[in-house]
C-alpha cells in the first residue's frame, strides 16, 4: 500500500462539548481561548488565523436518539484538529455526546478526519468516577476516524498554581463537586489548548492513501 501524505498551512481547532451543568462548557472555552492566544504569533501575513471554534451539543439537535446538524459536523471538517469534552456520565461519555459521535460515521467511512490530531477533556463529580474509560473511549473513537492523538503533556503539580491534580496522561480530567470548575482544572484545560497549538504549528498533516488493486 502506497501512502501520499499532504501537509496543509492552515490551521484551525474544533472543540465539541457537550455539558448540561456548564463545568464542561467552562473548561471548553478557556481551552479554546488559551489555544487562540498562543496561535496568535504563529500567524504569518500569508497563513489563515488560527482561531479555536466551541462546537456546542444540544439536546434540540438529537431526534428519536439521533444527532442531527451538519453544520455543527462540517466545522470538524475544516478543523486541524479537534477537542472531544463531555461529562462522564456512569463511567462514560454522555448520551448527547455519543448520539454526536455515532452521527460521523459517514465521514469514518470516507475517512474524512483521518490525519487530524485530537485531544480529549472530561469532567466528573467524584476523582475516581471513571473519568479515564470517558478520556480511553475518546482516544478510541479518534483512533477509529484515523486521527492523531494528543496526551496530556503537563505532570501533576499541586500547590496555588497547581494543574493536571489527577495526574492524566490520556487527557484533561476535571472534577468537582461545586457549581464551577476547580481552578487548576482550568489550568489543565488552558495547558491542553496551548499544548495543541503548539503541536499544529509544528505540523499539520492530511492522508491521503493509494489502495492496492
Ligand atoms: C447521569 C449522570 C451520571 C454521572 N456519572 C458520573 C460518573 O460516572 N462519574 C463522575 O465522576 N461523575 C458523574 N456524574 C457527575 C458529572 O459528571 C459532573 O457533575 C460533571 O461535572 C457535569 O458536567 P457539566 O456541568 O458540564 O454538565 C454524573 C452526573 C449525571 C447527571
Amino acid at each position: 500500500m502506497a501512502a501520499l501524505l499532504e501537509c496543509e498551512g492552515a490551521a484551525a481547532l474544533a472543540v465539541v462539548y457537550f455539558s448540561a451543568g456548564g463545568r464542561t462548557a467552562e473548561l471548553a472555552q478557556v481551552l479554546a481561548q488559551a489555544f487562540t492566544q498562543a496561535a496568535a504569533p504563529l500567524t504569518t501575513p500569508t497563513s489563515k488565523q488560527w482561531r479555536a471554534r466551541c462546537v456546542p451539543i444540544e439536546g434540540a439537535d438529537i431526534h428519536a436518539g439521533r444527532y442531527r446538524n451538519e453544520a455543527a459536523l462540517a466545522v470538524v471538517d475544516q478543523a486541524a484538529a479537534v477537542v472531544l469534552a463531555s461529562p462522564t456520565y456512569m463511567g462514560g461519555p454522555a448520551a448527547q455526546f455519543k448520539a454526536w459521535a455515532d452521527a460521523s460515521s459517514e465521514r469514518w467511512a470516507a475517512r474524512a478526519w483521518a490525519g487530524k490530531w485530537a485531544a480529549g477533556l472530561t469532567t466528573g463529580s467524584s476523582p475516581g468516577g471513571e473519568l479515564t474509560c470517558t478520556l480511553q473511549y475518546f482516544q478510541t473513537f479518534a483512533a477509529q476516524h484515523g486521527m492523531l492523538w494528543v496526551p496530556m503533556s503537563a505532570l501533576r503539580r499541586e500547590g496555588s498554581k497547581g494543574h493536571n491534580r489527577l495526574g492524566s496522561g490520556l487527557g484533561v480530567a476535571a472534577w468537582s463537586d461545586a457549581a464551577q470548575a476547580h481552578p487548576a482544572d482550568l489550568r489543565s484545560a488552558a495547558l491542553m489548548g496551548q499544548q495543541l497549538a503548539a503541536q499544529l504549528n509544528q505540523r499539520s498533516c492530511r492522508f491521503t492513501y493509494t489502495l492496492p488493486d
